[in-house]
C-alpha cells in the first residue's frame, strides 16, 4: 500500500512520544510553563516533540516538519535543569539522546508549510494532559496540501473494552483504531444519526462557545447534553462512532482565532477515512496548503456526514 513507511514511522514515533508523555504523568505532578501566549507547555511537550521531529527527520531527511513547541524558552541558562528533565525522559525510549541535541531536534519541527511536510502537535491538550484528563499526540504527513498520513496517540481514551487508543489513517485505506501498542487492530467507521446511543455531540472542556454548540447541536435534533474532551481525542469520538458531531466555534472572547493545523490534521484524515466530514463553520474545506494557521476558516465542524448540512444550515440562520 502507498505511504507504508511514513505511516510504519509515524506509528512509531506517536508511540515513543506517548510512552515519555504517559511516564511523565506517572512520575511526577508536570508543571505547566507559560508560554508567552500565556499558553502552558510542559517537560512533556518538549521530550514529545523532540522524540518525533527526531525519528521522521531520521526516515525522511528533506521533510519539514511544522510543530507547535520551539525551544526557544529552554535554551537559556534557567532553564537548564528543565532541559535535563528533557533530556532525562527522551532517554527512555532513545538512549543515547543528551542535553546538547534536545534544542536542537525540538527545533527540526519549526519548518514551514511545503508541498511535503509533516505536522506535529506533541501534546494536543496541555491542559488535559495537566489535569489528568485527555490528551493526544498528533501527527501528520501532508503532500499538495492534502493529508495521507495521520497518526493519533490517546493514551488516556477509553472506549469499549480499550484502554489507551491509537487512530491511524491513510488516504484511501481507510481508518483503524489500535491499541497503544498496535494489538488489536479494528477497522472504524462514523455511525448513522439513527443509531440512537450515539447520537451525541463532543466539544473541548477549555476552548469555543459552549452555549452557541448546545444551540446548534439541538437544530440539528441531538438532545441530549454534550461529551467535553481535551484533544484531538474528540476525533477519534466521531470516527470510531462514539458521538455523530464534534463542533468548535469561536467563543466570543476570541471571535477572530484561527485553528492552527497540527490541532487538526491527523483527527481531519482519521474521520475522512471513517466516512465522516470536516468543513470549518461556514461549509469551506480546510485548508493544509498554506499557513500554520488557517487563513481562510474559521471554527470546525466534524460530523458523520450524514448531519453535516443540517449544522451548517443552523449555522447560518
Ligand atoms: N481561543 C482558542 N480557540 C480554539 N482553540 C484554541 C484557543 N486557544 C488555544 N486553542 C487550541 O486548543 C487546543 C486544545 O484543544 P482542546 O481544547 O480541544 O483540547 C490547544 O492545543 P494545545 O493543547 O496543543 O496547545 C490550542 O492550540
Ligand atoms: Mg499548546
Ligand atoms: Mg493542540
Ligand atoms: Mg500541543
Amino acid at each position: 500500500m502507498a505511504y507504508e513507511k511514513e505511516k510504519e514511522i509515524a506509528i512509531a514515533a506517536v508511540q515513543a512520544a506517548a510512552t515519555v508523555c504517559e511516564k511523565v504523568r506517572a512520575e511526577m505532578v508536570p508543571e505547566a510553563i507559560e508560554k508567552s501566549d500565556k499558553s502552558p507547555v510542559t517537560v512533556a511537550d518538549f521530550g514529545a516533540q523532540a522524540i518525533v521531529c527526531k525519528m521522521i527527520k531520521d526516515a525522511f531527511p528533506n521533510d519539514p516538519i511544522v510543530g507547535e513547541e520551539d525551544a526557544d524558552d529552554l535554551k537559556t541558562p534557567e532553564m537548564a535543569s528543565r532541559l535535563a528533565q528533557v533530556t532525562n525522559y527522551v532517554k527512555v525510549v532513545l538512549p543515547d539522546a543528551t542535553d546538547e541535541q534536545i534544542p536542537g531536534w525540538i527545533d527540526q519541527g519549526n519548518g514551514d508549510v511545503s508541498p511535503r511536510y509533516w505536522t506535529l502537535d506533541p501534546i494536543d491538550g496541555t491542559k488535559g494532559f495537566l489535569r489528568g484528563d485527555q490528551y493526544a499526540v498528533a501527527l501528520a504527513m501532508v503532500e499538495d496540501g492534502d493529508i495521507k498520513v495521520g497518526v493519533l496517540g490517546c493514551p488516556a481514551l477509553k472506549l469499549g473494552d480499550r484502554s489507551g487508543i491509537l487512530f491511524v489513517a491513510i488516504r484511501g485505506g481507510g481508518a483503524m483504531m489500535m491499541n497503544m501498542d498496535g494489538s488489536n487492530p479494528e477497522k472504524i467507521s462514523v455511525t448513522s444519526s439513527s443509531d440512537i446511543p450515539n447520537f451525541r455531540f463532543v466539544e473541548s472542556v477549555a476552548h469555543g462557545d459552549q452555549d452557541l454548540h448546545a444551540r446548534i447541536a439541538q437544530a440539528a435534533g441531538i438532545t441530549t447534553d454534550s461529551i467535553r474532551m481535551d484533544s484531538q481525542a474528540k476525533y477519534g469520538a466521531v470516527a470510531s462512532g462514539n458521538a455523530v458531531l464534534y463542533l468548535r466555534l469561536p467563543s466570543a472572547k476570541y471571535p477572530n482565532y484561527r485553528e492552527k493545523i497540527w490541532d487538526h490534521a491527523a483527527g481531519v484524515l482519521v474521520i475522512e477515512e471513517a466516512g465522516g466530514k470536516v468543513t470549518d463553520m461556514h461549509g469551506k474545506t480546510l485548508d493544509f496548503s498554506k499557513e500554520p494557521r488557517f487563513v481562510d476558516t474559521q471554527g470546525v465542524i466534524v460530523s458523520n456526514g450524514e448531519i453535516h448540512d443540517k449544522v451548517l444550515a443552523a449555522l447560518a440562520n
